[in-house]
């Protein structure tokens, strides 16, 4: 007997050879496809190709409007500004009257006629702010910013209180205080204003909305799925009830930073509160939103530890990831758990194709958001391509990089396996800098103390594999270096957005020998798109087959293990030739500075 298909089924299907997609098979995904109508609002196709390289500068300059501080503001908006900042006053006002009707009278019609109040109040307000037709267009262009969907709401202009509460509007004069915290965090944050993707982000989600948001790295995609979300969560009695929110990251470093992220927005929202889903996490049905791995939160479903009926605003972070084999089994079943009246959150900076139309078979008459060239690298990046010749090429290219200046801390070097993680850290060990290793052969505290002294400071080079690949955001990080080549645009893509991130500047380096140059086109036309020179015959060589690509992404090449020492073969020659070989010559003992707190532990 044939069930119906999972999502994994399709998705294996599109990664084995084209994308059969069997839409019917899906009674979700059937019904999304008669429901989802498709009405454009701006221009959908990405930018033309021809003419991305000349016009890089231009580009540069308008992407860094990501962060809507840049200095181009329109007209429009900042009479907008002004129109806010009056709005804001009359709110001061009317928040002043709420304050005292509520100390006044606990009455129930008080409190009625305050719900309604202050709905008609919130949505003045936000009325206030409204731009005309043309100026969202105008607006919407200048910031690359494309929209889809039905019935899709303008962008938010600012942060405000008003905002906030119009979006949600149905919950009432509680709410109000709550957006009051949120907008209060926010400036302790030092958002002055929304990104491009939160702008499109907030009102849709607010409003209960399905979104489907692709945008670059370090756009601050996280706060435009999670200041909804702390909209959204119902305060509840103490009572354990299962979660209201739900987040799925790919890997336990990300999701532990959303945590922080969710704790710095929420702070001081009573009666909410998040967690990262652990083994050892007693009765997580108690917190209101739980951020998690697929893996981990499929075994405990499966080990009925919690109960996902409750959860109302699910987010997938790193959607494309997550709807990459090895996942999606997990997330299939976690999607499926959390039932069908469940808005849907799903944001990337990168979202192929194939992907995409997965995600959007579970997704309801969703609102797409595209900020950018969709799939490019983020604009601030300041990318080069270094061609090492050989494999032992790189170490030499690395360290004429550190000796020139270029590496200025703190730097992350990406390796394609931990096995080299650990070579390349104990090459680099003796040399004096104060460097470490990431990856997943390392304890669950060795990982964490790792990204902790990074965020301090102490730890300068980090040395990591695609564990930090998504997602990590370390504010100050000035210069990723791809020691080995990535194995796909996506990665390349992820890897060197941990720099220039909120509008910082950062640069990437990536060696390459003679053995990735046939994967080099990719990657050159990644760095096309985000506005950087590259060589022409870069762009002119032969694309890799789709096949040759999967190989590629599913077992990266093998590449000469990353040592000066001479080969245990040429070490041997030398023994008998000259004596005792350079290995008999004590090295010092290596180990990682965490080493040390773990063996204390
Ligand atoms: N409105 C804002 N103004 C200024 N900074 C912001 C704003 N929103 C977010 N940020 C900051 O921008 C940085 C990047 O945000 P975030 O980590 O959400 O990026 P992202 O788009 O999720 O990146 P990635 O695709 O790599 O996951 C963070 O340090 C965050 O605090």
């Amino acid at each position: 007997m044939s069930g119906p298909r999972s999502l994994t089924e399709d998705v294996f299907s599109s990664l084995v050879g084209g994308l059969k997609f069997d839409k019917n098979a899906n009674a979700l995904a059937l019904d999304v496809m008669r429901k989802r109508p498709r009405v454009e609002n701006e221009k959908s196709k990405d930018e033309p190709n021809s003419g991305a390289a000349k016009n890089g500068d231009n580009k540069r300059k308008s992407a860094l409007d990501f962060f809507a501080a840049g200095p181009a503001k329109t007209a429009a908006a900042t009479s907008k500004k002004q129109t806010s900042k009056k709005s804001e006053a009359k709110r001061k006002d009317k928040t002043k009257s709420k304050t005292h009707a509520d100390s006044d009278s606990d009455d129930d019609r008080v409190e009625e006629a305050e719900t309604e109040k202050a709905v008609v109040d919130a949505n003045a307000d936000a009325d206030a702010d409204k731009l005309s037709v043309s100026e969202v267009r105008a607006l919407r262009k200048r910031m690359r910013i494309k929209v889809r969907g039905s019935d899709v709401r303008d962008p938010m202009l600012s942060f405000s209180v008003a905002g906030l509460q119009a979006g949600a509007a149905a919950a009432g004069p509680a709410l109000r205080e709550r957006a009051q915290t949120i907008c209060e965090n926010v400036e302790r944050s030092r958002y002055t204003e929304p990104t491009a993707i939160q702008m499109e982000s907030l009102p849709a989600l607010l409003a209960g909305r399905d979104l489907l948001g692709c945008a670059p790295t370090g756009s601050g995609k996280t706060a435009a799925f999670l200041l909804p979300m702390l909209m959204r969560l119902r305060t509840r009695p103490t009572k354990v009830r299962g979660p209201e929110g739900l987040i799925i990251a790919p890997t336990r470093e990300l999701a532990a930073q959303i945590v922080r992220e969710f704790e710095k927005l929420a702070l001081g929202i009573k009666g909410l509160r998040a967690a990262l889903l652990r083994k050892g996490i007693k009765s997580p049905g108690r917190f209101d939103a739980l951020v998690t791995t697929p893996e981990r939160l499929a075994a405990m479903v499966a080990e009925k530890r919690v109960d996902l009926s409750t959860v109302h605003y699910l987010v997938l972070d790193e959607a494309d990831k997550l709807f990459e084999m090895g996942f999606l089994e997990h997330v299939d079943e976690i999607i499926n758990a959390c039932g069908p009246e469940t808005q849907r959150v799903m944001v990337s900076a990168t979202m192929p194709p194939q992907i995409e139309e997965l995600a959007q078979s579970v997704l309801r008459d969703p609102v797409e958001v595209v900020v950018g060239t969709k799939n490019a690298g983020a604009a601030t990046i300041d990318q080069k391509l270094i061609f090492a010749g050989q494999e032992n090429g790189k170490m030499t290219g690395l360290k004429q990089l550190i000796q020139d200046g270029e590496l200025t801390p703190p730097t992350l070097i990406f390796v394609q396996t931990k096995e080299r993680a650990q070579q390349l850290f104990e090459e680099l060990v003796y040399d004096g800098y104060k460097i470490d290793a990431i990856h997943s052969d390392r304890t669950q505290q060795q990982r964490d103390d790792v990204v902790r002294r990074f965020r301090a400071g102490q730890v300068w080079i980090l040395i990591c594999t695609e564990l930090l690949g998504r997602g990590i955001d370390f504010k100050g990080v000035r210069c990723v270096v791809n020691y080995d080549f990535p194995t796909s645009a996506v990665s390349y893509v992820h890897r060197i957005g941990r720099t220039g991130r909120a509008n910082q500047l950062g640069k990437a380096y990536t060696f390459f020998t003679h053995d990735d140059i046939e994967f080099l086109r990719p990657i050159a036309n990644v760095m096309r798109l985000s506005g950087c020179e590259v060589p022409d015959w870069m762009l002119k060589l032969r694309k890799p087959s789709s096949n040759e690509r999967k190989a590629m992404q599913q077992r990266a090449p093998k590449r000469a293990a990353i040592s000066s020492r001479p080969s245990a073969k040429k070490r041997r020659k030398m023994a008998t030739k000259d004596g005792p070989s350079r290995d008999n010559k004590k090295r010092p003992l290596k180990t990682h500075a965490s080493n040390k707190s773990e063996s204390d532990a």
